[in-house]
């Protein structure tokens, strides 16, 4: 097998042709990749596109030595590879960047770039290491600073340091799964258009899945688009419109429509927050003083980089962080979020990183779903006993009603792609009848475009219904669209509020950027 000498980002070499031949990759009876090829182009930023559960990670994975494909090939510079594991991609100069931070907290950024390199010895000559760094920095796109530990770092610096480290690897195929869900619509034009740069300077290629049009136009060369496994069309993005590659993914036109707003004359405060404050798990006030009413019938949208409270903010509300000052009510009846409030106050709560955080993984996606029913009729009888049936089929019904691509209801939710498990919460919290508050943070992270249609048109129909909704969103394109009255988190506390018809977007960025 050929090792490749590792070219220097200074190098004038092009990065090296990436192409995927026939490629198939099954999971059991399920056929996750079926026969797709693609070529990503020396010098181009590629785009990967399709639907949650289209297969785009099953392909990268496969790429990245995560998965051995079923069928298939990968040749690097015309020559065929078997690319066992990550360490071995590397090798090649392809390097990933995932959607979650890798780095470690307690780190500071200097120790993170040294220890991600493969051949870091047990003796580190820190003199040695920090020149380089330096001149690594000076050299690179973007910088961040050497010695603050990760931790400290905000959510688009912390992004930076993840491409940085690729760089830094010294990886020429740079692929990107959905890089910059974290950051604010300003820093990720800024990440993606320096990016760019590099790629026109001959230094990287780039595969980036994103479910943003938005990025594909504005920054890709070319596409790929997958439609269940399959290769669904591809082409140079010039040439082709936002429609047609919406066609190419969903395989037909789908019209959306927006929702309108219905106005509520009668609206009750539903949920009162009078000076709260929470700390983080390190200890350090994380949300300072916060006042907020939520009315029946109106989103209240919160508006931050993520990072500054809200995670806190909403694990205080959904009963997963205990509050160490200030009063929650819930239809003027006090609060702290058990389960027996929540049932009878109808307080619904869609938590960020579903999986982790609102599902069991290695139960089934019907298991799931019944988390929140599975003690009362028909599901229970007597609350005693399960009836199975009952609960397959309500899974069934939600399962055809939102969407949920799963080879059954009986497979664990972990095997399902992220915007299908993100599915799968959704249907559970929104499909009851009896919401009165709804708390949602995050909920379009990772979903297709069609998903997020869907999910800010059941949003807004709940809202209609007089549903008194949190909206907690680090994409302020959402919350524009969506919510009745913004507000901005900054360091833990609220510095800005208003009507969305008199929202003014400059303040709320200087805001949200803590000026
Ligand atoms: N480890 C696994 N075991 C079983 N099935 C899997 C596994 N990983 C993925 N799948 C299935 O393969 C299919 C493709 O999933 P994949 O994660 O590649 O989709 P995706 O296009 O990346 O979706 P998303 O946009 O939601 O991240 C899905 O039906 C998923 O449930």
């Amino acid at each position: 097998m050929k090792t490749a000498t590792l070219p220097t980002q200074t190098q004038t070499q092009a990065p090296p042709e990436l192409q995927v031949i026939n490629m198939t990759k099954r999971f059991g009876s399920l056929v996750a990749l079926d026969n797709v090829s693609m070529t990503l182009r020396p010098g181009t930023v590629h785009a990967l596109l399709g639907e949650n559960g289209a297969g785009k990670s099953t392909l990268v994975k496969c790429i990245m030595g995560f998965y051995a494909p079923t069928a298939g090939k990968i040749l690097v510079d015309q020559q065929e590879h078997t690319i066992k594991s990550p360490k071995q991609a590397h090798e090649f100069g392809i390097g990933m960047v995932y959607q979650h931070f890798t780095s470690v907290p307690a780190m500071t950024v200097a120790e993170n770039l040294v220890l991600s390199r493969y051949n870091t010895t047990n003796l580190i000559n820190w003199k040695a290491e920090y020149d380089e760094l330096n001149a690594f920095m000076a050299s690179s796109p973007f910088r961040v600073d050497l010695d603050t530990p990760v931790g400290q770092l905000a959510a688009g610096q912390k992004q930076k340091l993840e491409i940085l480290k690729q760089l830094y690897l010294k990886s020429r195929i740079l692929i990107l799964d959905e890089p910059t869900s974290v950051l604010t619509p300003g820093e990720a034009d800024e990440v993606l258009g320096l990016i760019r740069q590099e790629v026109k300077l001959g230094h990287l290629s780039v595969l980036l899945i994103t479910h943003k049009f938005r990025e594909v136009t504005a920054f890709t060369d070319e596409v790929t688009v997958l439609r269940k496994g399959q290769l669904a069309g591809s082409g140079q993005v010039k040439q082709l419109s936002i429609a047609d590659m919406a066609q190419m993914m969903l395989g037909e036109e789908r019209q959306t429509k927006a929702i309108e707003k219905n106005t509520h004359a009668d609206s009750q405060p539903v949920l009162q927050v009078k000076n709260l404050c929470a700390n983080r798990d390190n200890g350090l006030p994380a949300i300072r003083q916060i006042n907020l009413t939520v009315q029946s019938g109106e989103i209240v949208g919160i508006a931050g980089v993520s990072g500054n409270g809200q995670r806190e903010l909403v694990e205080v509300l959904a009963g997963q962080r205990s509050p160490t000052a200030g009063q929650v009510s819930v239809n003027g009846e006090p609060y702290s979020a058990t389960r027996v409030e929540m049932d009878r106050h109808c307080v619904f709560a869609l938590p960020e990183e579903p999986l982790r955080n609102a599902c069991v993984p290695h139960m089934s996606v019907a298991e799931n779903m019944a988390l929140r029913t599975f003690d009362k009729a028909p599901q229970s009888r007597w609350s005693l006993f399960l009836v199975l049936k009952q609960i397959r089929s309500m899974a069934e019904g939600l399962i055809q009603a939102f969407s949920v691509k799963t080879p059954s209801p009986d497979v664990p939710v972990s095997n399902l792609s992220g915007g299908n498990v993100q599915r799968t919460v959704l249907a559970r919290e929104l499909s009851s009848d009896q919401i009165n508050l709804l708390i949602a943070a995050n909920p379009c992270f990772g979903l297709d475009f069609s998903a997020v249609n869907f999910i800010h048109g059941e949003i807004v129909n709940a809202r209609n219904r007089g549903v008194a909704v949190l909206l907690v969103s680090e994409d302020l394109d959402e919350l524009l669209s969506l919510a009745d009255r913004v507000i901005v988190i900054s360091e833990g506390e609220f510095v800005y509020e208003s009507a969305i018809a008199e929202a003014d977007l400059t303040t709320i960025g200087q805001k949200m950027a803590g000026h």
